[in-house]
């Protein structure tokens, strides 16, 4: 099965990688970009060596023209205005598969939103998510992820195309849940790092419990399902995120808490506003979501914030 992707990072450049064993795949990436030119110069990045059948591609018009279905892997915050530049092309009638966790930081869009916004054509839409790092899958580690869309048949026939032995497929059938989820699943594996760096690791089970319990609360306000809060998009990605030491969000909130600088993406930093966003307007209390964003946003020391955290009122632990 043919399949084109477009952007080229690290996690774009495995899927590359990984989908060519099944047919020629073509990558796009921007022309100057760092990600870009490394692999136009060696064909390698920090993680793979691309395979013979991954086509590299600079011409969007041409890496669109040469699939049915196109998968999209770049940063969250850069979607609104790929998508308008996927408007010169003609898409109609193909499938887009979002690869990509975060939610628009300004509005608290969901990425499928921002999509369905800014394309004036017709096209099949799906989401890809759930725990698994380039590493681990390169050293042959399977894992399981989750399809969702608001079109069942589409989600069954993404599953079945891409079922492979090493990343079994489920179908999701809550989009609002899988997309929130797999968005905040990144801000918890951040209050994981600020955790790690302040030398309070063992309260990441706590964090576990609590994240999980206030993104279930949302996105049941959402008009979602809560469940889905505890399912592969978000409770099931926290291995990945909130212990691995692979994971960059991590790794951002352990470097803040240090005082260093961390420079790759972490799509949980602008995701952080968005819930506080979202939050506000449903009339959901998001706790821990916010007390990441005034370590990030409001330059509240840690210590200050965590200390705010934890003496909030007592109370059950399944509140509504
Ligand atoms: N298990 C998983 O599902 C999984 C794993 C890793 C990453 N991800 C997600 O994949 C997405 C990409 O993450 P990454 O780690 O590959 O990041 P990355 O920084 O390595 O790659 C991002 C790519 O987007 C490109 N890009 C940025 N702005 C662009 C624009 N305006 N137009 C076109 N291309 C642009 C960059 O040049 C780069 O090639 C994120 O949303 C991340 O959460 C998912
Ligand atoms: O490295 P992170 O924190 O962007 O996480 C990557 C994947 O989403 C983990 O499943």
């Amino acid at each position: 099965m043919n399949c084109t992707v477009l952007g080229c990072g690290r996690w774009g450049s495995f899927l590359a990688s990984f989908h060519s064993r099944r047919g020629r795949v073509v990558l796009w990436g921007r022309s100057g970009s760092r990600s870009f030119e490394t692999l136009r110069e060696s064909r390698k990045n920090d993680y793979l060596t691309l395979p013979e059948a991954v086509v590299l591609e600079e011409d969007l018009g041409r890496a669109l023209a040469a699939s049915e279905t196109v998968i999209i892997s770049i940063s969250a915050q850069q979607l609104r205005g790929f998508a308008a530049r996927l408007n010169g092309h003609p898409i109609a009638g193909k499938t887009f598969i979002l690869c990509m966790k975060g939610l628009e930081e300004e509005t608290g869009k969901r990425l499928t939103q921002v999509m369905r916004e800014s394309l004036t054509q017709p096209v099949g839409l799906a989401v890809w998510v759930g725990p698994g790092h380039v590493q681990d899958f390169l050293a042959g580690v399977p894992n399981c992820m989750v399809v969702d869309s608001d079109d069942r048949a589409l989600t069954r026939r993404i599953v079945e195309q891409f079922q492979s032995e090493l990343l079994r497929l489920y179908i999701g059938t809550d989009l609002i849940g899988t997309e929130i989820g797999a968005a905040a699943k990144n801000v918890m594996g951040i209050a994981a790092g600020l955790l790690d760096g302040k030398g309070l690791s063992s309260l990441k089970g706590a964090l576990m419990a609590r994240g999980a319990r206030e993104i279930a609360r949302l996105i049941r306000a959402m008009g979602g399902n809560e469940l889905s809060a505890y399912g592969l998009c978000h409770l099931g990605d926290y291995e990945a995120t909130l212990f691995s030491p692979h994971s960059h969000n991590r790794r951002f909130g352990e470097a803040v808490a240090r005082g260093e600088q961390y420079t790759l993406l972490a799509e949980g930093v602008p995701t952080t506003q968005a819930l506080v966003r979202l939050g506000e307007a449903h009339g959901v209390e998001l706790p821990i979501c916010e007390t990441v964003y005034a370590i990030l946003y409001r330059g509240v020391p840690a210590e200050e914030a965590f200390q705010r955290l934890f003496f909030r009122s007592a109370k059950e632990e399944f509140y509504v």
